[in-house]
């Protein structure tokens, strides 16, 4: 992940809806409104408002935010799918608002490819033919539109259903054959939008996996659209939390549910269980006498509950290591700290004699890469 080297790179965007729209960005009058003061002297609504971020290389980027917060307004502003009011906007440093329709056409046929929450599929085709289908519009020959058709269908584990037609398949099934044909396309960024909001849940996970999967074996960029915090906890890199058109916070996750940028998103997070966020890195400490000798080894990603699963286990301080290096340790102190939110430097005197979690990275971290997190933040 490169973050100087953007897929997407958002400024100042802003998307109204309503009657001579442009005069809302441009006048600071209209511009400072809420959204009720706003509808009420102008008939407008600020849809997006004043975004701005960046898209890094190869990260799950995730949009979230409650119902009517500017999510997927602002996700088809991406590929202009809906036009911006105002603004900046630029794909691999092309700026897209001065695209004319054909080279439009071609990002999101192939640059840009949506997967919608309504699969769209054609009904008397079968699966392999809907996923061929944006490979026949783009011109492919059929042979070869069908041998790329079958690789990725198996790809999001369909294989052998290819003849089937969509009325023959369940909803995540169905949502899988529209997976598969946006990834036929094999096109740079993946965008979605609330895909598997319509899915029961045993199979909204199953499908949540997949994703998971695909994007760890392919590495390819993706926009993820959810108003649910657990899958935006689950698959985001980065998460862009909406509220009224604004991005109120951008961060990891682990940043959103340790400190969140206002109340509003506290509210938000409130309940989430941190212990599963947070990576036992945090709760580390430099080893004492045998402790860099004995008990569990944990990757410094593993998660805090991990942690309290592992030192639970062995009644000793679990080993931090990465590349057979030691990292530090993390005991009950510091891994309880975490559950109950406070920095580990408050995490009580009984986390040995180097004094609890002196030198170390606080919850309040100075990760480089937080630094660039929250520069993106609108508020
Ligand atoms: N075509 C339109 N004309 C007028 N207002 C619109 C239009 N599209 C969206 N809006 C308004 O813009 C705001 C943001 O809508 P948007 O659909 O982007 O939100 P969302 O967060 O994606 O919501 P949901 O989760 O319900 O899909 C809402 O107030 C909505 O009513």
């Amino acid at each position: 992940m490169d973050g100087h080297d953007p897929v997407f790179s958002v400024r100042g965007l802003w998307k109204v809806f309503g009657p001579k729209a442009e005069r809302v960005p441009a006048d600071p009058q209209y511009a400072s409104l809420s959204p009720a003061e706003l509808r009420e002297r102008t008939g407008c609504t600020a849809a997006v408002r004043d975004v701005s971020f960046d898209v890094r290389r190869g990260e799950v980027f995730v949009v979230m935010g409650l119902s009517g917060s500017g999510k997927s307004t602002l996700v088809r502003c991406l590929t202009r799918l809906v036009e911006p009011t105002s603004g900046e906007l630029a794909m691999d440093g092309e700026d897209v608002l001065a695209m004319d329709r054909t080279r439009l056409r071609e990002l999101r046929r192939h640059r840009a490819a949506m997967v919608f929450q309504h699969f769209g599929l054609l009904p008397h085709r079968t699966v392999l033919d809907n996923v061929a289908y944006g490979l026949e519009i783009q011109g492919v020959g059929k042979a070869e539109r069908r041998a790329r058709a079958r690789e990725v269908v198996a790809k999001v584990g369909l294989a052998g259903l290819e003849d089937r037609r969509p009325n023959q398949l369940s909803g995540g099934q169905q949502q899988r054959v529209g997976l598969a044909r946006a990834l036929a396309a094999d096109p740079e960024v993946l965008l979605f939008d609330e895909p598997f909001s319509a899915l029961d849940p045993l199979i909204r996970r199953d499908i949540q996996e997949e994703v998971a999967r695909l994007h760890r074996e392919e590495g390819r960029t993706m926009v993820f659209i959810t108003h649910d915090l657990a899958e935006a906890l689950k698959l985001g890199d980065r998460i862009a939390l909406m509220r009224d058109g604004a991005v109120v916070q951008l961060g990891t996750p682990e940043e959103i549910v340790t400190r969140p940028a206002d109340d509003y998103v506290r509210d938000f997070v409130r309940d989430v269980p941190r212990e599963q966020i947070v990576p036992v890195s945090r709760a580390m400490r430099p080893a004492i006498g045998d402790e860099a000798r004995q008990g569990a080894v944990l990757a410094p990603d593993a998660t805090v509950a991990e942690g309290i699963a592992a030192v639970a286990r062995e009644g000793v301080p679990a080993r931090v290591m990465a590349d057979g290096e030691l990292l530090g340790v993390a005991d009950h102190a510091l891994l309880l700290a975490v559950v109950a939110g406070l920095a580990p430097a408050d995490a009580g005197a009984d986390s040995g004699p180097a004094g609890g979690a002196a030198g170390l990275p606080d919850a309040a971290g100075a990760d480089p890469e937080s630094e660039q997190a929250t520069d993106a933040v609108t508020a």
